[in-house]
């Protein structure tokens, strides 16, 4: 199994107490993919402190450290689903709860934001690469175990992430009330679960409802529709950064998709037409993606928080920048070239 030595965790402990907050790493614009991967881990720590949660719950550093370093292990080299992106949904849901000031404010409690954090570093703890649909046609191990309750992959990622935290020396949550660890447990477990992206396409017209309306303090459906909202937010950050950081992301997704799509062809099963690298049409699969899942999410956050309309017009300037590649990959494809070379 996994292994973190004794000297791994004393290198973070030592490497933090050099580090404060790098400037600008507390803006939107930001791309976590800039910092080194030796790092992550410091900044994951000094994330956490940053938002006052070591202190509020009385997370042990070194504690907090060997779990951070128990989940990068947990992650696998896929060309997507990696560490990285882990740390990029991580680095976005700091973000959120820095600049939409949601405790302070009252929209999430201070558990709600600790588990929000874990949550998002544990999400797609041991991905391989490859979708729901996939472990069920194939018949993977994983669908034998979850299939019955849907979001195959979603619940061994959960199963992963609780694992860690029962490993010795790793339960950052030992400082916790039973009610709290309780709570906060729950929270993870739907948390994780709320990232199936059908699960999001089930909601988002009661998060669009919800966003019209005017969000209500009080009512306990809003704050869960928020937080499942947030959820998703964050694992499609990338797509509100630079045109280079969306373009360089839907690159890695796609040689996900291609791959799963060549083990499908390989197997006898016909792949879907965005899996297929001999007929997917990146540009357009893109402005499809964006504007039915990505710019949608990012309409009901900014409607909800203004502060977050940058957001928006980040994901619609990424649309429009796909709108322009399209033209370009036209020509391009009359010519004979396959997607993903041009995008080289
Ligand atoms: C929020 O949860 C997830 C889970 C898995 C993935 Cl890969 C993503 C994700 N993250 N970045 C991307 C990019 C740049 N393009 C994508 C194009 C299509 C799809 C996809 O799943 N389409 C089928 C569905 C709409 C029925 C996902 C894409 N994606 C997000
Ligand atoms: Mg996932
Ligand atoms: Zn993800």
């Amino acid at each position: 199994h996994m292994q973190v030595h004794p000297e791994d965790v004393s290198r973070v402990l030592n490497c933090e107490r050099a580090h404060d907050l790098m400037p600008e790493i507390d803006l939107f614009y930001f791309s976590p993919r800039k910092i080194e991967e030796s790092e992550c881990v410091c900044y994951c720590v000094e994330m956490f402190d940053d938002l006052g949660l070591v202190q509020q719950w009385q997370l042990k550093r070194d504690t907090l450290t060997r779990f951070l370093l128990f989940v990068k292990k947990g992650y696998r080299d896929a060309p997507y689903h990696n560490w990285y992106h882990a740390f990029s949904v991580f680095h976005f849901s700091y973000l959120v709860i820095k600049n939409l000031r949601l405790v302070e404010r009252g929209f999430i409690s201070s558990l709600e934001a600790l588990a929000f954090m874990v949550s998002c570093l544990c999400h797609d703890l041991d991905h391989r690469g490859t979708t729901n649909s996939f472990q069920m046609q194939s018949g993977t191990e994983l669908a034998s175990l979850y299939s019955s309750e849907g979001s195959v992959m979603e619940r061994h990622h959960l199963a992963q992430a609780l694992c860690i935290l029962n490993t010795d020396g790793c339960n950052i949550f030992d400082g916790l009330t039973g009610e709290q660890y309780g709570k906060c447990l729950d929270l993870i477990r739907d948390l994780i679960l709320a990232t199936d992206l059908a699960h999001h396409i089930r909601l988002v017209q009661d998060q669009e409802k919800m966003a019209s309306e005017g969000f209500d303090m009080n009512s306990t459906q809003h704050r869960q529709l928020l937080l499942f909202l947030l959820m998703t937010c964050a694992d499609l950050s990338d797509q509100t950064k630079d045109w280079k950081v969306s373009r360089t992301t839907a690159d890695l997704v796609y040689q996900e998709f291609f791959s799963q799509g060549d083990l499908e062809k390989a197997m006898g099963n016909a792949p879907l037409e965005m899996m297929d690298r001999e007929k997917a049409r990146i540009p357009d699969l893109q402005i499809q993606f964006l504007s039915h899942i990505v710019c949608p999410v990012f309409k009901i956050l900014a409607q909800l928080f203004p502060e977050a309309d940058c957001l928006l017009q980040s994901t619609v300037k990424n649309r429009h920048c796909w709108e322009q590649a399209s033209a370009f990959f036209a020509r391009k494809w009359e010519s004979g070239h396959s997607s993903l070379d041009i995008l080289r």
